[in-house]
């Protein structure tokens, strides 16, 4: 049983060397790129915060919840054990769950679904089970987890295709790039990995968890803003980047106009 928890029980190690830089923790960079985590989900619960208060407070579990994956994320990296690479991966499958609860969009539900409730109860027993499942095959879980990143692609495609409006058009595209950058970082350290040894350049799975917690951001705001549309629009809401809605860079979010009803 103490074995689950021994350093390096995992079946899974990532590109960056072991114990280069400490003793206690197997991959440094790793290690720490998680705690972007800790820094980007009180912001982007800040952020969201009229649009929550407005909607449904439940929306906030999203980034509470990324707090958590970022902090089994360390604690995976740190020890590469199996409890950690179940930690890590279980709470990505908890938080994508509570995403589709609370956003998923209606038009897309089957069609024995009446309303949002039924549907999140649906989402919650399905994810019961695959957690469960996901013990059988430890190694398979990273890919399937993927899988709901390309659904997610395909949902926004689907979504986007009558969109006019060009802030949120130009946010999708820059979702879907900082995906495709997260994406190819995550393939290239698992499959590339001899090559980058080479070049002594191993830390691009450090790269992908600062790149996917951005995308998951602006994705995360850009399907709120479609949903408030849809569920609140006499709020008539907007979109702005933080901290100045002139910069180049920065974290979106959504403003409302109107509140008083
Ligand atoms: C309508 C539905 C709305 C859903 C909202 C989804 C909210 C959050 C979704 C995902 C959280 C991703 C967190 C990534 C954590 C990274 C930790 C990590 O690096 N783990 C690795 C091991 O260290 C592990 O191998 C990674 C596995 C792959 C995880 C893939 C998750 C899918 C990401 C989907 C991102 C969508 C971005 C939107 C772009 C259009
Ligand atoms: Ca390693
Ligand atoms: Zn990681």
């Amino acid at each position: 049983m103490a074995g689950v928890f021994s350093y390096e029980s995992s079946e899974i190690d990532w590109c960056e060397d072991n114990y280069k830089h400490s003793e206690h923790v197997a991959e440094f960079f790793n290690t720490i790129s998680s705690f972007f985590f800790f820094i980007i989900s009180p912001i982007m619960l800040y952020l969201l915060h009229p649009y929550a208060k407005e909607r449904n407070l439940a929306i906030h579990i999203v980034w509470v919840m990324m707090i958590f994956v970022g902090l089994f994320s360390a604690y995976f990296h740190m020890t590469l054990s199996f409890v950690g690479q179940m930690l890590d991966e279980l709470s990505i499958l908890w938080v994508l769950a509570v995403g589709y609860a609370v956003w998923f969009p209606r038009k897309f539900f089957p069609s024995f679904i009446k309303d949002r409730w039924t549907f999140a109860r649906l989402v919650l027993v399905l994810t019961v089970i695959t957690s469960v499942s996901s013990f059988v095959k430890p190694t398979a879980n990273a890919y399937a987890l993927n899988c709901f990143g390309l659904h997610l692609l395909y949902t926004l495609i689907v979504e986007m295709r009558c969109c006019t409006d060009q802030k949120a058009l130009r946010l999708a595209k820059l979702s879907v790039a900082l995906w495709v950058l997260a994406i190819s970082c995550w393939i290239s350290d698992r499959f590339g990995c001899s090559f980058w040894q080479r070049l002594n350049f191993c830390y691009l799975h450090s790269i992908w968890h600062i790149l996917i917690v951005i995308a998951v951001a602006y994705g995360t705001t850009l399907i709120a803003y479609l949903d408030a549309n849809y569920e609140i629009p006499y709020s008539l809401p907007g979109l702005q980047f933080w901290p100045c809605d002139k910069w180049a860079v920065g974290l979106p979010h959504i403003v409302l106009k109107d509140c008083s009803q």
